[in-house]
């Protein structure tokens, strides 16, 4: 799994934006791009009367940005309605005030952003889709210190991470091997039992950098510190006492390059189309997966299938229905398809399976029951339901078998199912 792909399990969370702000243009400016960049739903007021009523209408408020001039409000009253509201809120002004800024910033306000500033729109955007991502994403603060743990995980909350809290490494250690789904560790360093670079090196043997970022934190002034930190496998270090800023920033920082690196894994090992994983990420783990199942007496099956008369679907109904039909039949096979089942997207309409532990009778089931599904689906495009079926060429993997002589005798059997009348599953011959 990759950072593209949702890190916490599909929950439904809050999308709708509330901007307000008097400058008409302004508004449509940012409405604009957050709604065209990052597709989240925007509502706009001008005034606080109207966001208290838009506030009223809805309950799936993800993030308010505000002006602070108002004709019904100034300042500390657009700021209390809306934390009041228990909304997370950041201010875009063109009030440059610093006192105003670190009284605002201390108010729990999540950032303070100058829109005349060239860039603030991008900012912005940037902003809005990390502070989205955020919520996502699962945070570990290792501290022995309850207050300064305390801290630390109310600063990641308050930028939506999902936070996990450790007083020692050894707990930090068992939370990194259960919970997957940590992408961040905050290790300070001053820690009784095992010091925060100690931890650092045994969390980089259970994940690596390109997984989890850990970002080293402390108060001592130890030069040194830092080098250790890094070499022991810190994607940063954090030295306290530090701003709210510069938290955001660093955190940020690292969280997005962890997301550049998923993305161009991604690129490398997905289909595009139906984001499965493509050929060479199928050949490259199932030339691992063949010899280790041999080795250890386990049964393996290799199939191919192919949708029926594709070209007909491509004809009849346009090409852009075909592309829904592939991605269609994409989601049945990895709904279908069981852990530790690989599948991919072959090419054109062609998929490959290879699936283990499964032999005779129940490997038949397996994809007959696949077949079925795929003759069962409504495909909805503009002309109506579309419906397809698949047949389906399996090869169970003998003593001496390799990869290439699994796929090709799947292949084989696969135009084998076409020649009989496709719609149809062959495992032997
Ligand atoms: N929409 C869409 N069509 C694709 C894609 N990749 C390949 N195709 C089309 O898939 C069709 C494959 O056609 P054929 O190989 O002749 O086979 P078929 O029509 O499925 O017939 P049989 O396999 O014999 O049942 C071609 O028309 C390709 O243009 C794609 O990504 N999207």
């Amino acid at each position: 799994m990759t950072l593209l792909e949702p890190i916490v399990p599909a929950t439904i969370l809050p999308q709708r934006v509330l901007l307000l702000e008097n400058s008409r243009a302004y508004v449509r400016a940012v409405a604009q791009a957050i709604e065209h960049k990052l597709e989240l739903p925007v509502a706009t007021a001008s005034s606080l009367a109207e966001a208290r009523a838009l506030l009223d209408r809805h309950d799936d408020w993800f993030l308010a940005l505000t002006g602070l001039v108002l004709a019904d409000g100034h300042r500390d009253d657009v700021v209390n309605c809306l934390l009041g509201r228990g909304l997370s809120t950041v201010v875009v002004t063109g009030v440059y005030d610093e006192g105003l800024r670190q009284r605002l910033l201390r108010r729990r306000v999540i950032d303070f952003v100058l829109k005349d500033n060239p860039g603030s729109l991008d900012y912005i955007v940037w902003l809005v889709k990390r502070l989205d991502r955020n919520r996502r994403i699962s945070a570990l603060v290792v501290d022995d210190s309850a207050s300064a743990r305390a801290h630390t995980a109310s600063l990641l909350q308050t930028y939506g991470y999902r936070v996990v809290q450790a007083g020692d490494g050894a707990a930090a250690l068992r939370v990194i091997e259960r919970d997957s789904t940590i992408r961040l560790a905050m290790v300070d360093d001053a820690m009784p039992g095992m010091h925060g670079v100690e931890l650092t090196r045994r969390l980089r043997a259970l994940r690596p950098r390109d997984r989890v970022a850990v970002i080293g934190v402390s108060g001592r002034d130890d030069s040194d510190l830092v080098a250790r930190f890094l070499k022991s496998g810190a994607n940063d270090f954090l030295r306290k006492p530090y701003s709210r800023e510069e938290f955001f920033c660093r955190v940020s920082q690292n969280v997005d390059q962890l997301e550049l690196i998923g993305s161009l894994q991604d690129l490398a090992t997905r289909d595009f189309l139906t984001g499965l994983p493509n050929r060479r990420h199928f050949l490259e783990q199932a030339e691992r997966m063949v010899p280790r199942m041999r080795e250890a007496g386990r049964p393996l099956a290799a199939a191919i299938l192919d949708v029926d008369h594709f070209k007909r679907i491509n004809d009849g109904w346009g090409h852009e229905a075909g592309d829904h039909a592939l991605r269609a039949v994409a989601a049945e096979l990895s709904t279908h398809a069981r852990p530790g089942d690989l599948v991919a997207r072959f090419g054109g309409e062609e998929f490959c399976l290879l699936v283990p532990d499964l032999a005779d009778g129940p490997l038949l089931d397996y994809f007959e029951a696949l077949r079925r599904r795929i003759e069962d689906l409504d495909v909805p495009s503009p002309n109506g339901f579309l419906r397809m079926t698949a047949s389906i060429g399996v090869r169970t993997a003998g003593a001496n078998d390799d990869l290439h002589r699994l796929l090709a005798d799947a292949d084989r059997r696969l135009y084998l199912a076409k020649a009989g009348g496709r719609n149809r599953v062959v495992a032997a011959g």
